[in-house]
């Protein structure tokens, strides 16, 4: 060892490394899993690293969220960053004076001269230094650091919560919601964490290699300080050269575990159809399998990921062997002292560890925004319906509906409703009828602008409902929906919900007139009884009922009601009528309904055929017509008094 020069160490790690990793570790390309893995990727297993330019534009998406424009949360935000920021410094100034310290303590007890003297100074700075000093920085750092955390966080959620709710029905009828919000509250708050961790652990990794080269250099020599780079940039080599996550591998072990998870969400929330149908079994089995998918494929991707440890983990230690012979070799060679080796070792040790994370950021930060794809989607949708530039307000006038050529189609391949034209004057009531499928509620949902039209316009009170602004048109309008969507919270909320000011006597006058009163005060808590997930302790003319009711309670002047009433038995029904035959005085009302005599009083009855106006005009005029409505109101007729054998129904149930 005597003989040994230093440059011939080096050249031995330079040598020994790349022979190990040839040899010993030969390279994967592609899938380690391609004979057998039926996933295996088009572009034979090998993905494309991402590189630091797809990751920083991607990371992009985040950055405004670490200043939020709210000047409370901006100030806070800044406060915690800047001592964050200053734990960060003295953080690296005790990693770089505390090594020095151990040097002095193990020379002390290693000197030539025998004394009984302890290094006292030495060892109580170094435990203030090393232990307290690490430890309180640490301690300080990260409650700041939780602080911004718990900012930030709050910020995305409720950027999340805007963005959700934001959204036309178009995204709102075509996602799985409960799913989306788990998933984006998961995924958005994990890349948070992360992010920060990068930012505070890993990015500083940088600042302390620079430091502690310098120091080795100063302290040993420049031989020294090129044997440790030498080894950094072999082991950053190393592991560039180790396949990346292999991004397929990767979505389909988050597609499998997303799927599986929303299978067990499924079930649960339709627990009543699984019983019903006694599919305990079916839905066990099925979970089952995903779970097992989900895990497997978790396997199969980990599997190299592992392999590429162990390998980065060999070159390091001996990257670290290497040094500590160099360190070895120059100390016996010069009157450095065995303080200088505990020094260099304690370098080394402070420098591998993070290094070791350094190494795999990029990966890693691919794998978390791979995870928080969904959380990125969220944050870049726009909703299909929305305010255009300059939209005006809307200014209600006597409700007057006008549509010019209305066509609309959910898919842009088959029209829901084709170039419907129809005019209609303020404070009338317009019956729509017609078989089922035929496009009616989606007249409705274009009416009160849940969707816009693909072509063609509809007008209120002469204003193209795209000019004016969502929200003062929407206050005017009430929708009693063919499934009414309830909170889970007590009868008299979910009642006031569409009318946040109505007062107690307005809620239960609006109760009488829907024929829901008395019922509800046959609950064991009146008004205060929780109504259950979806409405479950309510029946559905009972949900219906109280539709009306929020309908009666918000007053508006235009009133939507689609299929309002027919759950509900023909007493009820009548009675519930007959009220709301006043109650429509002066209102522009719109109803969609089944049973055709409950509108024969409309003003105006339009029949509906797949998505087309077949025929338009009052009750007696229709009839008289002997067209379709009129074959409508015959079917309905018979099928409320069948025919005698061989009557004139028979014809007519024939001819359908
Ligand atoms: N969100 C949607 N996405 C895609 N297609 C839809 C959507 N909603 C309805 N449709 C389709 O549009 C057509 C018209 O449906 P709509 O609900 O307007 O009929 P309807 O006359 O109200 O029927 P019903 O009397 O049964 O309520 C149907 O073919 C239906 O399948």
């Amino acid at each position: 060892m005597d003989a040994m020069n230093p440059n011939l160490l080096v050249a031995l790690a330079l040598l020994v490394v790349p022979a190990l990793y040839l040899f010993v570790f030969p390279k994967r390309t592609g899938n380690p899993n391609s004979k057998d893995d039926k996933h295996q990727p088009l572009d034979g297993g090998r993905s494309k690293p991402a590189t630091l330019r797809s990751i920083l534009s991607e990371l992009r998406i985040f950055l405004p969220f670490l200043l939020p424009k709210d000047r409370g949360v901006q100030r806070k935000l800044i406060y915690c960053y800047f001592l964050v920021g200053v734990c960060l410094a003295i953080d690296r100034v005790v990693k770089l004076i505390s090594p020095m310290l151990l040097r002095r303590i193990v020379d002390a007890l290693n000197s030539a001269e025998p004394t009984t003297q302890l290094p006292w100074v030495e060892i109580v700075l170094f435990v203030l230094f090393r232990k307290i000093g690490t430890k309180v920085i640490g301690r300080v750092s990260s409650s700041y650091r939780r602080r911004a955390l718990d900012e930030l966080t709050d910020t995305i959620s409720m950027t999340l919560y805007n963005k959700i709710l934001d959204q036309s029905s178009e995204y709102h009828e075509s996602k799985e919601m409960g799913t989306v919000w788990r998933t984006v509250c998961d995924s958005g708050t994990s890349a948070v964490y992360y992010f920060s961790h990068v930012t505070v652990n890993q990015l500083p990794v940088i600042l302390d290699i620079a430091l502690g080269i310098g120091a080795c250099w100063k302290i040993f020599d420049g031989r020294m300080a090129l044997a440790m780079v030498t080894i950094i940039v072999l082991y950053v080599g190393f592991s560039a050269a180790i396949p990346p996550w292999n991004k397929e591998m990767l979505e389909e072990v988050i597609r499998l575990n997303q799927e599986a998870s929303n299978i067990g969400l499924d079930t649960i929330n339709n627990w009543q159809t699984v019983s019903y149908f006694n599919r305990t079994q079916h839905e066990r089995s099925r979970y089952g399998k995903a779970v097992k998918a989900s895990r497997e494929s978790n396997i199969r991707f980990m599997r190299p990921v592992r392999s590429g440890d162990i390998t980065r983990q060999l070159v390091a230690s001996i990257g670290v062997g290497a040094v500590c012979l160099l360190g070895c070799w120059q100390i016996q060679h010069s009157s450095r002292s065995a303080g200088d080796f505990v020094l260099l070792f304690q370098f080394w040790d402070d420098l591998f560890t993070p290094l070791d994370f350094l190494v795999n950021l990029l990966p890693s930060t691919e794998r978390y925004l791979a995870e928080s794809q969904k959380f990125i989607e969220i944050l870049q949708l726009e909703p299909k319906v929305k305010d255009k530039e300059g939209a005006a307000e809307f200014k209600l006038g006597n409700g007057s509906i006008r549509f010019d050529n209305v066509s609309f189609s959910y898919d842009g391949k088959r029209d829901a409703v084709k170039n419907v034209s129809f005019k209609a004057e303020g404070g009338k009531t317009i019956a729509i009828v017609g078989e089922t499928g035929g496009g009616k509620s989606t007249l409705f949902k274009l009416l009160c602008r849940a969707y816009d039209v693909t072509g063609g316009s509809i007008k209120i009170d002469g204003q193209d409902l795209r000019d004016v602004t969502l929200e003062s048109f929407r206050k005017h309008v009430s929708i009693v929906p063919q499934a009414i969507g309830v909170f889970n919270t007590t009868i008299l909320d979910n009642l006031r919900y569409a009318n946040l000011e109505a007062t107690r006597e307005e809620v239960e006058d609006a109760c009488r007139a829907a024929a829901l009163h008395k019922r509800i005060l046959d609950f064991p808590n009146g008004y205060e009884e929780k109504v259950g997930e979806k409405g479950a302790k309510l029946s559905g003319g009972e949900l219906q009922r109280m539709a009306i009711a929020r309908a009666l309670l918000r007053k508006s002047q235009i009133v939507l009601f689609d299929e309002a009433t027919s759950n509900l038995d023909a007493e009820t029904e009548s009675r519930i009528q007959e009220y709301l035959r006043k109650w429509y005085t002066g209102r522009t009302v719109v109803v969609v309904a089944h049973r055709l005599a409950t509108i024969a009083n409309a003003d105006l009855i339009i029949s509906f055929k797949d998505g087309v106006i077949v025929e338009a005009g009052r009750h007696d005029e229709l009839l008289a017509k002997r067209g379709y409505f009129h074959l409508l109101w015959e079917k309905q007729r018979l099928a409320w008094n069948p025919p005698k054998e061989g009557g004139e129904g028979k014809s007519l149930l024939a001819s359908s």
